[in-house]
């Protein structure tokens, strides 16, 4: 069966997911700090938005004006889109405090009130005509609270997919942990995406992985990833072998690399998300 795709056009990563995430899926993506998170998932919006995909992001840590400075630092320009209504923030963050935020369209005032939050996230999605949505990060959401983690998890998505988006999650975990955000959370998502950031012999080496991704077939290495001034991009025909404390980025095999390019041509040919028509479930 042929799966509509979401392609994030981050260079390397259609690769290695065999085309794009499978439409409405909600992927954790998750790491430590300083691993690349918010900067895939600012990526995988303005991509959206470049190519007609209208895009909602859920700030939670960082001030909405903060959120819009770091999209500028990679020179992805998303105000021109938030004039024209293809693409809003929501304010999860002050409060409603300050007068920067009295500005804010879309604002949550009690940010740990997940019916709150998710009935501001279904205007904004209605109001944008959205397809993508980035939340970062869910782990606020229930850092203090590890009970309600899987029923927040569960009622972002029934929004989410239910309105026809498909989103990022950013799940934040220690240095070292090697979970990606408790076990409520990981079997709740459709798939998940982890970034890493490793020292070895005085280095630190970024790498990415494809932990699980429901209805798809996906790269099952450890890939290289670098972080430039255009974003991210990841080494998807190469990996990242580790022996003790010696890494080696070493070539894929040509079956596998061949297979890829395949899967990625295939899923450029189909349609794309703004002509498919989605059918949205009103509730
Ligand atoms: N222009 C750039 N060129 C290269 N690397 C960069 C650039 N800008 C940022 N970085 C790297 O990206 C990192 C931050 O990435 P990001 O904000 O996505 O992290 P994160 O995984 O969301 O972390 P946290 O959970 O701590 O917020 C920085 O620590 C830095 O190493």
């Amino acid at each position: 069966m042929v799966v509509p795709r979401v392609r994030t056009y981050i260079p390397g990563l259609d690769e290695i997911l065999y085309g794009g995430i499978p439409e409405r899926s909600i992927v954790l993506l998750s790491g430590g700090p300083g691993t690349g998170k918010s900067i895939m998932a600012k990526q995988f919006l303005y991509n959206g938005l470049k190519r007609g995909e209208a895009g909602v992001f859920v700030a939670l840590e960082e001030h909405p004006v903060a959120v819009r400075r770091s999209f500028r630092h990679f020179g992805w320009d998303i105000s021109q889109y938030e004039r024209e209504g293809k693409f809003a923030v929501v304010d999860a963050f002050t409060g409603g405090v300050g007068a920067a935020a009295q500005r804010e369209r879309y604002v949550v005032k009690q940010v740990d009130d997940v019916h709150e939050l998710s009935d501001v996230l279904r205007q904004a999605i209605k109001e944008v005509d959205a397809r993508r949505v980035v939340i970062d990060s869910v782990s606020t959401l229930y850092l203090t609270k590890p009970a309600v983690a899987r029923g927040t998890i569960m009622t972002l998505k029934r929004v989410i997919a239910g309105l026809g988006c498909t989103a990022f999650f950013v799940s934040q975990i220690s240095v070292g942990e090697r979970g990606f955000g408790g076990p409520g959370v990981e079997h709740a998502v459709d798939g998940i995406i982890r970034l890493d950031l490793d020292e070895f012999d005085g280095r630190l080496y970024r790498s990415v992985i494809v932990w699980k991704m429901r209805d798809t077939k996906h790269s099952m290495m450890r890939h290289p990833m670098e972080i430039k001034d255009t974003g991210i991009e990841i080494l998807w025909d190469k990996f990242l072998k580790v022996s003790g404390s010696v890494v080696r980025v070493e070539p894929l095999s040509k079956e596998e690399v061949e297979a890829m390019k395949r899967a990625v041509e295939e899923a450029e040919k189909r349609p794309s998300p703004v002509q498919r028509k989605i059918e949205v479930e009103e509730e």
